[in-house]
């Protein structure tokens, strides 16, 4: 799929890797809906955007994603608006360790409940027209975290659950692909997290080994992530992937033996 033409749903976008994403596809030529909780900031980049790209490319959605009502509002205004939707990004995220409950429901729940919303609308079988889902998962998502372990269960669903409803789309040929990111450190307000005890609780007291960690594997751009974002659009074979972005190794995949793979 090319994004150009195409309506794209991003959640998280009014800042870091989503707003990363959202200009990338929108230089790609979608028309996207951007989703955020934040609707001072949300308002800001939509307006910085359309300076760029004109009022009628994008659509700002105030919205809490661990809110089932007002995600499945942002879904419904964002066809209504558009008149489709193909692309959806659930990159919504936040790391707190001292309430790790909303991690669970930002970083897993959400992402669950965004892409069930985005199969009832772009599933074929539903009379939908087909699409593709990308879901940010992280390094975390693959590696123990030891000062992130909440962050990290959440990230691990995201990919488990990314790899097994994409394993269903292709059984149940519902003409969407399923795939995730996993980012290593990236330069975004979220990595500030790191240096409140309100967000780190317990596991403040190991902020400079976090930090020791940055400094060891590196701090990627956003504009990497979002180049990653387009690749796996763009890619018709990619669905149930697992794409990786360290500064060693660029972008990469996680490589499964024949056991690990769904039999389809
Ligand atoms: N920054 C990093 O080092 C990495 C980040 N990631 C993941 O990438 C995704 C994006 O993270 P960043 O851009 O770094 O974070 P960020 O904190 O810069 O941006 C996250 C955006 O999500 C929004 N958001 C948070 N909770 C929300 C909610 N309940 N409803 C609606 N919007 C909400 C925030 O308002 C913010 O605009 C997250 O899923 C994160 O876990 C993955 C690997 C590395
Ligand atoms: C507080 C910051 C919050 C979130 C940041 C992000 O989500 C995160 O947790 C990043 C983790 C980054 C880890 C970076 C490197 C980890 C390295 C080893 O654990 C694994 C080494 C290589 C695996 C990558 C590969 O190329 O296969």
């Amino acid at each position: 799929m090319y994004a150009n033409g195409k309506v794209a749903l991003v959640t998280g976008a009014a800042q870091g890797i989503g707003r990363a994403m959202v200009e990338e596809l929108l230089n790609k030529g979608a028309a996207l809906a951007m989703v955020d909780q934040n609707r001072i900031a949300g308002e800001q980049c939509k307006a910085s955007l359309d300076e760029k790209f004109g009022s009628n490319r994008t659509l700002f959605i105030q919205c809490d994603v661990t809110d089932q009502e007002q995600l499945r509002d942002a879904f419904q205004r964002t066809v209504k608006h558009f008149g489709r939707l193909d692309i959806l990004v659930n990159n919504a995220g936040v790391n707190n360790e001292k309430d790790w409950e909303k991690t669970i429901e930002v970083n897993l729940i959400s992402v669950i409940r965004g892409t069930y919303i985005g199969l009832e609308l772009m599933n074929k079988k539903n009379g939908g027209q087909g699409g593709v889902i990308i879901n940010i998962s992280s390094l975390a998502g693959l590696t123990p975290a030891a000062y992130q372990p909440v962050y990290s269960a959440s990230k691990h669903g995201v990919i488990g659950f990314t790899r097994s409803i994409a394993a269903m789309a292709s059984i149940g040929n519902y003409g969407v692909r399923v795939n995730t990111v996993c980012p290593a450190f990236v330069d975004t307000p979220l990595l500030e997290s790191i240096d409140k005890e309100e967000n780190m609780g317990e596991y403040f007291q190991y902020k400079d080994n976090i930090k020791d960690m940055m400094k060891l594997f590196g701090i990627l751009d956003p504009s990497l992530i979002a180049q990653g974002l387009v690749r796996l659009i763009e890619d018709e074979t990619a669905n149930g992937a697992v794409m990786k972005i360290t500064t060693s190794r660029g972008i990469h995949f996680e490589e499964f033996s024949a056991q690990q793979r769904t039999k389809v």
